[in-house]
């Protein structure tokens, strides 16, 4: 479909930005977050086995059809349960599928990271500018990632530009749906009290902007070094842009 927006034309009351891919780059969450939690998953869960916010982790991880298959994969049954779930994180970073527990886990695991100075959060040179320039206009700044909240703002207070968190005023993740569900942006709409053609949704992954366009938000794509490549029919259907310079011109509507 064609896209008939024009980038001077925008107005938006709010910017909801992705993370990976987006505002960050997916070699940082890939090839620095996800290694760091996996090589500290087996430590931090043998530290904390016994506190309430662990025990809960490790109840909704195996609430997942993804643990049988894992169980069921392995060549030793592994009887110790402390291990399993060890293993079980390990198997699914690895797959990158982004269960809400795991997403969990994985925050508190970066915290300490990020609280010792070990992990700095990257974000592009364009998205200080262009989250200076959107507040001065009096747009809001809202994040959904499949990060969870805690681990977006760890991401944003430990930038290598600085502490970010004072431009974002609302943080969403798994919690409130899947990102390629529709419903979970007109659940982020209503919570935002803002019109849905009043929100602009940035991120690297069509399926979650055809999900964003659905719930009746403004979509665009971003095309950051790294990010999959975008075929020509996703190419022809939404607004893509190579970083956050070309929507320095919105405006409140
Ligand atoms: C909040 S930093 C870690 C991001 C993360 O864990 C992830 O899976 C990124 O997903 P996104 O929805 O931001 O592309
Ligand atoms: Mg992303």
């Amino acid at each position: 479909m064609e896209t008939t927006m024009s980038l001077p034309d925008l107005t938006a009351k709010v910017v909801l930005v992705d993370i990976e891919g987006t505002t960050t780059s997916i070699s940082f969450v890939h090839d620095v977050l996800f290694p760091y939690a996996k090589k500290n998953a087996a430590e931090y869960l043998q530290q904390t086995w016994a506190t309430d916010e662990t025990k809960q982790i490790v109840t909704d991880l195996q609430q997942y059809l993804e643990f049988n298959e894992y169980v069921e994969s392995l060549e030793s049954p592994q009887d110790e349960t402390q291990k399993l779930i060890a293993g079980f994180v390990d198997y699914l970073i690895d797959k990158d599928l982004k269960l809400t527990p795991l997403k969990t886990l994985q925050g508190l695991i970066w915290a300490k990271g990020y609280e010792s100075g070990e992990l700095k959060g990257h974000v592009y040179e364009d998205v200080v500018l262009a989250f200076e320039t959107w507040r001065k206009a009096g747009i809001q700044i809202a994040v959904y990632s499949s990060g969870s909240v805690a681990a977006q703002k760890l991401i944003f207070q430990h930038s290598i530009a600085g502490n970010l968190l004072q431009h974002l005023s609302a943080h969403f993740d798994t919690h409130v749906g899947h990102k390629q569900q529709s419903e979970s942006y007109t659940k982020i709409a209503l919570s935002l009290a803002v019109e849905p053609q009043h929100v602009l949704f940035l991120s690297d992954v069509p399926g979650e902007a055809a999900a964003a366009r659905d719930a009746g938000m403004l979509t665009i794509l971003l095309r950051r070094p790294g990010n999959a490549p975008l075929t020509e029919e996703q190419q022809s259907a939404f607004v893509v842009i190579d970083d956050f310079s070309s929507l320095h011109a919105i405006k409140l509507p």
